[in-house]
């Protein structure tokens, strides 16, 4: 029996977890990410406890596999996208800490950038908005302000990377300098036409080629573990950023099908195919997957706050002990009563991309109470999940038809239920809701032969429970509207 290795380096937690050949878990491990907010907007993650809590849980998911190193047929990488990692080629020591994806030390600059009418070209190149979220503005920050890194950037002293080149460069030994299409169409970057690093790109964001990786494919073996590393050379056959991984995990393979996941923020991924679909509607075009030069891509709807909006009813709030007591809590009350929250704590992310915007509570009255701010808060990240399918068929994708779900909060039946309600489209939730860790043992096991089509994976897809939809479409719209002005009024109010 085969086993593969998969490491999902999250935001929150690096997890390692070995699957079998039949896609069932073997082993897991996890461990908890220090979080670091040394100024308001700013988030950065120490890279070498990425690098020590990530490997150290692979080395733990082996153990209590009982295999070693050398019974381990492939390793696949599923990662944090867009954080931005700068160190030096000689030692593999980082300048400076991550900078973390939600991260807006950049938005000023992005605003300058946008006021210069860079947004038009960098939207069809790199299928992105200019905002801080992304790569090119992080890097720059920091050629900029770390001594002398622009000129020894500039001598091909210094690498960047995003998380996957950053671990790739530590499992290789120093040797292997590469991203795949997926993490790469995260930085902007990347021209999704020229399939490769855009001058153009480079240029407006002031970017010296000589740091950036090389990029291969998603699947395919890029190299092998340093034997130093778990005690054995082991082939990494399979790179995908998270969401593009978790996509492949949920079997999205045809155009049309789409996954959200409900982790911290909520990722909508819809399979476009081969064509790169240019949004009109504000979401992003990214690559989905690359493998034997063919590229898949996705529309892509990035929501900053979901899950997180429920940590904060626990820790900000206090109403409730864990994040699995909500659904309690909001079942206390049919609905809102008029409450609606927007969870613009760092602004909005898509379709919206309004950095300014601030959380806000409308509709309070005396009546109102807890429970009512939890069913609000619930309401708020399935209607968020609403305007990403809307501007997708306002893209022109075509309806719907059922939207596969995974994350934490996916574990929530009420949250499916409203989803399901607001989209008017059944909402399925498979078995396995780790689908990111599932992904890239998929991406690395058809890299390494471990599978040998994606059929044999459709076939191992298995549904937990279907959510239909149970409200009319008087109700939808209703719902909608109110949303819309809420969102509105949110944004209307501008912090000082
Ligand atoms: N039953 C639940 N209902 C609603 N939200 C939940 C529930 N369980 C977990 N969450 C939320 O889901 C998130 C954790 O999901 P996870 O997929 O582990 O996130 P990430 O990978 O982004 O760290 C947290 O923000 C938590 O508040
Ligand atoms: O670490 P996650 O699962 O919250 O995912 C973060 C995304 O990749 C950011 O784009």
């Amino acid at each position: 029996m085969a086993h593969v290795l998969a490491l999902d380096q999250g935001t929150t937690s690096s997890r390692a977890m070995i699957f079998d050949d039949a896609g069932r878990v073997c082993s897991s491990a996890q461990r908890e990410l220090t979080q670091h907010y040394p100024q308001p907007g700013w988030v950065e993650h120490d890279p070498h406890e990425i690098l020590s809590s990530q490997f150290d849980c692979a080395r733990q998911a082996i153990a209590m596999a009982g295999l070693k190193a050398g019974d381990i047929a492939a390793i696949g990488i599923a990662n944090q996208r867009e954080t931005t990692v700068l160190w030096e080629r000689a030692t593999g020591r980082a300048l400076a800490p991550a900078i973390v994806w939600q991260d807006r030390r950049t938005a000023q600059r992005c605003e300058q950038l946008r006021e210069q009418g860079w947004s038009a070209l960098v939207r069809e190149r790199a299928g992105l908005e200019i905002d801080p979220y992304f790569s090119a503005t992080k890097l720059a920050w920091l050629l900029d302000r770390l001594p002398d890194a622009r000129v020894r950037a500039e001598r091909g002293e210094l690498a960047f990377g995003t998380i996957d080149s950053w671990l790739l460069w530590h499992l290789s030994g120093g040797r292997l300098h590469v991203t795949d299409a997926s993490n790469a169409s995260r930085t902007l970057l990347y021209d999704l036409q020229a399939r490769n690093w855009g001058a153009v790109l480079l240029d407006c964001f002031g970017i010296p080629a000589s740091v950036l990786p090389t990029v291969v494919d998603s699947i395919g073996q890029c190299g092998e573990t340093d034997p130093e590393v778990f005690g054995a050379a082991i082939p990494m056959t399979g790179i995908g950023g998270d969401q593009q991984a978790a996509t492949f995990g949920q079997c999205c393979f045809s155009p049309g099908m789409a996954k959200n996941t409900y982790g911290t923020g909520c990722f909508l991924l819809m399979n476009t195919g081969h064509e790169a679909v240019v949004s009109r509607h504000h979401l992003l075009t990214t690559v989905a997957w690359a493998s034997a030069g063919e590229v898949c891509h996705a529309l892509e709807g990035s929501v900053f706050m979901g899950g997180a909006v429920v940590q904060w009813l626990r820790d900000g709030l206090g109403v409730i002990e864990r994040a699995a007591d909500v659904q309690a809590l909001a079942a206390q009350v049919p609905d809102a009563e008029g409450v609606v929250m927007v969870p613009a704590f760092t602004g909005l992310g898509a379709p919206y991309w309004d950095a300014q915007a601030r959380g806000s509570v409308f509709g309070l009255t005396r009546g109102s109470s807890a429970a009512h701010l939890a069913r609000a808060a619930l309401d708020a990240i399935a209607q968020q999940t609403a305007d990403l399918v809307e501007a997708m068929r306002l893209d022109g994708t075509g309806d719907l038809r059922e939207l596969r779900v995974d994350g934490g909060a996916a574990s929530n039946d009420l949250l499916m239920q409203i989803q399901a309600d607001l989209l008017g489209v059944p909402v399925v939730r498979p078995q396995m809701l780790e689908t990111t860790a599932l992904g890239a043992a998929y991406l690395a096991g058809l890299g390494a032969g471990v599978w040998t089509d994606r059929g044999v994976l459709e076939r191992q897809w298995v549904q937990d429970r279907v959510f239909e939809p149970q409200r009319n479409a008087d109700w939808r719209a209703t719902q909608r509207a109110r949303w819309a002005d809420a969102v509105a009024c949110a944004r209307n109010w501008r912090p000082t």
